[in-house]
């Protein structure tokens, strides 16, 4: 059949690289590469359907928004081999009551998304490193806003781990401004995984690389709390062993546990215009126990190291009546992120994305001794700062032989014992058409479990652990109810939709589905205590979103309760979004004036 290019052989149809680069940053054309292929073929939508098609019943009793956001690039990136990561952070909500649900998606406008839309093209350069961004952007927020969308006290808060969050209106998708606490948080990088404490109302939150402008490759991390009424209560700073990812963490009462990985940040890479990240085989995975309510002192956290391995998201954390930690996660064998290789390969191969497919990553319990025997060491990184490093390595405790990621809990179970844990799950012993679909954009995540620990490893609060660091046992450590929709669909993040009043883990699990085949999401509503059963509820989107990172669940009680408080006479009033630039761009702005490049 004629190509309508063939009919019209006048049309450019002449790539938009050469060796890597944009060549012509005005002409509105993708890269080719996988990146930008299949489900994540940039979808750039911004809008809202009204009463979407739905399969099957909604329950009534579901009333409130499922919030999420997409790295969605606006603009062909600046390098072809550019990353997912580093796309746009796109905002969708689904909003259901009545049985009844609404679509909406808007881009988070940044600076980086101002900037860009002025400029009608790409300014900003290779994921995480400023040392490749356009001249006319040189001290600017280059964040994307596109890893985590929570509700805050009114708000949404969407935020990626290099920069600072950006609140938007939860009825309208508005971007209502760069988030800086009311002037109380000033740290160039923030995080994707703040924590909230169900029975305070406090929200724990930390960064890293955050001593300098946010692209200094140093080894600072930072940890903050907020109180319920928006007043910063605690604040530490530490000094990790090294610059390494730190993307998600856990809470309990009284500590949060953050896991450095083994992907290490380097300046020189960095200045070269190269990765910001690179895989460190031989490095040990790391966790960091810290106190929510010390004193700031480095002292009084314990760092503790296990063998090389990749982490992924956390279920749940507590501690146990002996004082101890109890902390979940998926923990991969080897690195998932392959476009981030080790220093020596040049770029990731065919083969490290084949092997990436084929890590496993099961579900990993680890206790922490809060009062481990320690030692201070030094680290080149680190410098002269101690690192209080316990004296005996771990192991995991359990190893629940699951393999997926993007775990979830019913978060009102944060910082206590939980029963519950839900996954999108890899199962590679079902059908998948590769013939017709080619490599399953993201990940095989052809299932959604739902996961119960066995009596054995649930506890109450007042037992303390029948397994104990350094004894791992390996097997299925509870029950396993998991659903697998069919060989051309994949799965997003499940969230947890609690029933008002419901036990643990009563309630419904929403999640996006992806059709590979035909290129459209469906959102998925299930029981949460039968996934295997099928869905409850299809509800169809007429379009194709884009791989997705994380999502939350806001009942519309919070939704309506924060919109009164947040009016002009209401008793908080309306959202303050930061007035001033940041202190590194202060200090950027003021080197540059005397002929510095960067001011760190
Ligand atoms: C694990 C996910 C992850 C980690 C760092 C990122 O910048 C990110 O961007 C979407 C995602
Ligand atoms: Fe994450």
């Amino acid at each position: 059949m004629a190509h309508i290019f063939h009919l019209a052989p006048h049309i450019d149809t002449s790539p938009n690289y050469s060796n890597n680069e944009l060549t012509s940053p005005e002409k509105v054309a993708f890269p080719k590469t996988d990146a930008f292929r299949s489900m994540n073929a940039p979808s750039r939508f911004e809008g809202s359907v009204f009463n979407l098609e739905v399969t099957g019943t909604i329950p009534p009793d579901i009333s409130g928004t499922f919030y999420r956001v997409q790295p969605d690039h606006r603009f062909p990136p600046l390098y072809e081999d550019d990353i997912h990561f580093n796309g746009d952070g796109s905002v969708t909500a689904i909003r259901i009551a009545n049985g009844h649900a609404d679509f909406q998606q808007k881009y988070v406008e940044t600076d980086r998304y101002k900037h860009e839309t002025a400029a009608r093209r790409s300014l900003f350069g290779k994921y995480r490193n400023p040392y490749t961004d356009n001249e006319s952007v040189k001290g600017v927020i280059r964040t994307a806003s596109n890893t985590n969308i929570v509700f805050w006290r009114g708000m949404l808060l969407a935020m990626k781990e290099d920069g600072p969050p950006f609140a938007m209106d939860p009825d309208t998708l508005e971007t209502l401004g760069r988030y800086d606490f009311e002037g109380q948080i000033l740290s160039p990088t923030f995080c994707a995984h703040p924590k909230f404490d169900p029975d305070t109302g406090e929200m724990v939150c930390f960064a890293y690389e955050c001593g300098g402008d946010g692209a200094d490759c140093g080894v600072d991390v930072a940890v903050w709390t907020v109180d319920m009424d928006g007043k910063k209560t605690q604040e530490g700073w530490y000094k990790a062993p090294f610059a390494g990812m730190i993307h998600d963490a856990g809470l309990t009462k009284n500590y949060l546990v953050l896991a450095l990985t083994p992907i290490k940040m380097k300046l020189e890479r960095l200045k070269q215009g190269k990765n910001k990240f690179a895989w460190d085989p031989e490095e040990d995975q790391w966790y960091a126990v810290v106190p929510r309510r010390g004193t700031g002192d480095p002292g009084e956290i314990t760092w503790f190291r296990g063998d090389n391995a990749f982490h992924g998201h956390v279920a749940g954390a507590y501690e146990l009546a002996s004082g101890e930690i109890v902390f979940d996660l998926t923990v991969a064998d080897g690195n998932v992120f392959f476009f981030f290789p080790p220093d020596k390969n040049v770029t990731p191969s065919a083969d490290s994305i084949a092997k990436r497919n084929k890590l496993s990553s099961p579900t990993t319990r680890w206790i922490f001794d809060p009062k481990a025997k320690k030692s201070a060491i030094r680290t080149p990184e680190a410098g002269d700062s101690d690192v209080w490093v316990a004296d005996e390595r771990v192991k995991p405790a359990v190893v629940w032989l699951t393999n997926g990621e993007f775990s979830r809990i019913d978060d009102r179970y944060v910082t206590k014992p939980y029963r519950h844990f839900w996954q999108a799950v890899v199962d590679p012993t079902r059908p998948y058409d590769f013939a017709k679909l080619g490599p399953p954009a993201g990940g095989l995540f052809n299932s959604l479990g739902h996961y119960t620990w066995g009596p054995e490893h649930y506890h109450t609060g007042s037992t303390t652990s029948s397994v104990t660091n350094g004894e791992t046992k390996k097997e299925k450590a509870g029950l396993e109810d998991v659903y697998f929709p069919g060989p051309t669909m994949t799965f997003q993040e499940p969230t947890f939709i609690p029933k008002e009043e419901g036990a643990e883990g009563e309630g419904y699990l929403i999640a996006l589905l992806n059709h590979l085949d035909v290129l459209r999401n469906d959102v998925l509503i299930f029981d949460a205590q039968n996934l295997s059963q099928g869905p409850l509820a299809v509800i169809h989107l007429p379009l194709k979103l884009k791989l997705g990172l994380h999502g939350n669940w806001v009942d519309n009680k919070d939704i309506e309760e924060w919109k009164a408080r947040r009016e002009a006479t209401g008793d908080v009033g309306p959202v303050k979004v930061a007035s001033e630039p940041l202190p590194w761009q202060k200090k950027f702005q003021s080197g540059r004036a005397n002929g510095q490049e960067r001011s760190f």
